[in-house]
């Protein structure tokens, strides 16, 4: 290995290593004050009960984890934002896991809260997982409630989809494992089954504080609405579990018996591991995202065999399109091509931007993977489409919208890991977000933005000058560069990848090297939901 390589990988774990700090901290949930008060009233932290639930020696892959990062500060922060999501295996059975962290603010539910328990539903309702719920809330956050409370994407929400699920015949198994209050009281009562724990376990629609000052009437919460009560006398629960492990063991037992659906039928073989170490990934990688490699040498580090089979070679080659298998399943790969590149008509093009040739030929790939019933794997190191009047007379607008033309209408599952750069339409093109990947990760130094902070800066601060212009003034040096430098540093700190993770842009900041892991899995997930719908182009750009 090179002197180059040694220093990016120094750099690159450097990056990783600090991202894991930063998930040790976010794990402490409330702080260990608050979670030793749970264990003195003799319940388990959300985190304890997962890793109980879970088989033990199995994968799992944890959803959210860096939700609500810096965010709600004023508030005392919300790590994780206050719920624990994990996709693993219960008695063999892969299904996904959601769990209040009692720890912070009693579980009460921040606006990302609500975001990421809908992120949690939508995933068991596109793989058709079962879904566990382990109910440990305060229901909605009091002083925040305008932004969680009323609309569409808020609270009501979950109840709906809880209605919505059941009736697609996905499963849903709750544990009341702590309070469970108000609005909150719902979710654990629209699973399929609940059981509640004796003495720490409770639902009521008000407390025993309202219930006083709305009737009167003075009760007790445990006689209000604790396990006995519920179990016995309202038939509101199913069954009354002694403590959390005994809630947990039936929880087990229940996903023990239950029968297999229909499968999509993706391929899958005999699994091998990669030729090429996967930890090179971290020497191959440059710190500097405007640095060029050859995309290539990654792609090695992911597929089985470090074999894959490239889809037009000679064309488009700033995309590389590739059938490969990973983890034994067959998977189209589609990734920016990060080293300059020569067009077929032998001119030079940039290594991440998008050409009008390469999203013809991924449009056209794409195509071919639905066709085939192999499910897609976008790896995303893209600045955006190419700009100029070279292009925009070529018609990249038209190549460009053919390829989100064809993202879009993807009825195969989508997986995207952005693995550098991910900027503007480019984000869009290769499935960001907002295009429905079953999945979406960032590697620790992901960067993502409408555009650089830099490119930013200059265009805002040309935008305020000729503003000022037309007012008849003129800006001075200084405050031009005072206009730059507020700009990039505001980019800066939004276009890491622990900012779009908090904001749920992306579902985890992952180790590199558990890329294959998270890949399988959602391939496994994605197997349980037979695709349905008919792969339909519409109007296409041609
Ligand atoms: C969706 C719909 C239709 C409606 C709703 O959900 S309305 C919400 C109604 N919820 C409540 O009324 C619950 C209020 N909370 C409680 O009754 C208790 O906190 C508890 C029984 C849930 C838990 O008691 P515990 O002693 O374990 O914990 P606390 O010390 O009381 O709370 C810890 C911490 O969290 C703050 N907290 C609790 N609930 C909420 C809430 N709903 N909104 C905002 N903040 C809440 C509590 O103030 C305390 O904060 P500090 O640690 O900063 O003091």
């Amino acid at each position: 290995m090179d002197l180059e390589f040694n220093k990016r990988e120094d750099q690159n774990r450097l990056r990783l290593s600090e991202i894991n700090r930063l998930l040790s901290e976010i794990k402490k949930g409330g702080g260990e004050k608050r979670l030793q008060k749970l264990r003195d009233e003799g319940k388990m932290t959300a985190r304890e009960r997962i890793e109980y639930l879970l088989d033990k020696n199995s994968d799992s892959i944890e959803i959210g984890a860096f939700a609500g990062f810096e965010m709600y500060q004023e508030h005392g922060g919300c790590p994780s934002g206050g719920v624990v999501v994990v996709i693993g295996y219960v008695s063999g059975r892969q299904c996904i896991v959601v769990a209040n962290d009692a720890s912070v603010k009693a579980g009460a539910w921040f606006p990302i809260t609500g975001k990421k328990n809908l992120r949690a539903q939508e995933i068991a309702m596109e793989n058709r997982l079962p879904i566990i719920y382990l109910v440990d809330s305060a229901g909605v956050y009091l002083p925040m409630q305008d932004e969680i409370f009323p609309d569409k994407e808020h609270f009501g929400r979950i109840f709906r989809n809880n209605a919505k699920m059941s009736s697609m015949g996905i499963i849903q198994i709750s544990a009341v494992m702590g309070s469970c209050v108000a609005g909150g009281a719902y979710l654990p009562i629209m699973s399929d089954e609940a059981m509640i724990v004796d003495k720490t376990g409770s639902i009521f629609l008000a407390g025993s504080y309202l219930v006083k000052a709305a009737i009167g009437e003075s009760i007790d919460n445990e006689t209000l609405g604790g396990a006995t009560t519920h179990c016995s006398i309202s038939g509101v629960t199913d069954y009354k579990a002694k403590d959390d492990k005994d809630a947990l063991d039936r929880i087990k037992n229940i996903m023990k018996s239950i029968g297999t659906n229909e499968k999509a039928g993706f391929d899958r073989i005999e699994s091998f591991p990669p030729k090429e170490n996967p930890d090179n990934i971290f020497g191959i990688m440059p710190a500097s995202r405007a640095e060029q490699y050859d995309t290539f040498e990654i792609i090695k580090c992911l597929v089985d065999n470090s074999e894959y089979e490239e889809y037009k070679p000679d064309y488009g080659k700033s995309i590389v399109c590739a059938t490969a298998r990973v983890d034994g399943w067959s998977v189209g790969i589609v990734a920016n091509q990060r080293k300059l590149v020569k067009s077929g008509k032998g001119e030079m093009q940039f290594g991440g931007v998008i050409y009008s040739d390469s999203a013809d030929k991924a449009t056209r790939f794409i195509a071919n993977c639905n066709q085939r019933k192999i499910p897609l794997i976008f790896l995303q190191d893209v600045t955006g489409f190419m700009v100029g009047s070279k292009s925009e007379h070529g018609g990249i607008i038209k190549d460009g919208a053919k390829m989100v033309n064809a993202v879009s209408n993807s009825v195969v599952p989508k997986f995207t890991i952005i693995t550098g750069n991910s900027y503007g339409a480019g984000n869009y093109a290769m499935c960001g977000k907002a295009y429905d990947p079953r999945l979406i990760v960032a590697w620790p130094w992901a960067d993502l933005a409408v555009m650089g902070g830099a490119q930013a800066a200059k265009v805002l601060a040309q935008i305020q000058e000729s503003t000022l212009k037309k007012q008849g003034k003129e800006i001075s040096e200084e405050e031009h560069n005072e206009i730059l430098d507020t700009i990039s540093k505001k980019y800066q700190k939004q276009t890491e990848a622990t900012y779009s993770a908090a904001r749920l842009w992306t579902d985890a900041i992952i180790n590199p090297t558990d890329t294959r892991k998270w890949i399988s899995m959602g391939i496994e997930a994605a197997n349980n939901a037979p695709i349905t719908e008919k792969f339909n182009l519409g109007v296409i750009q041609v």
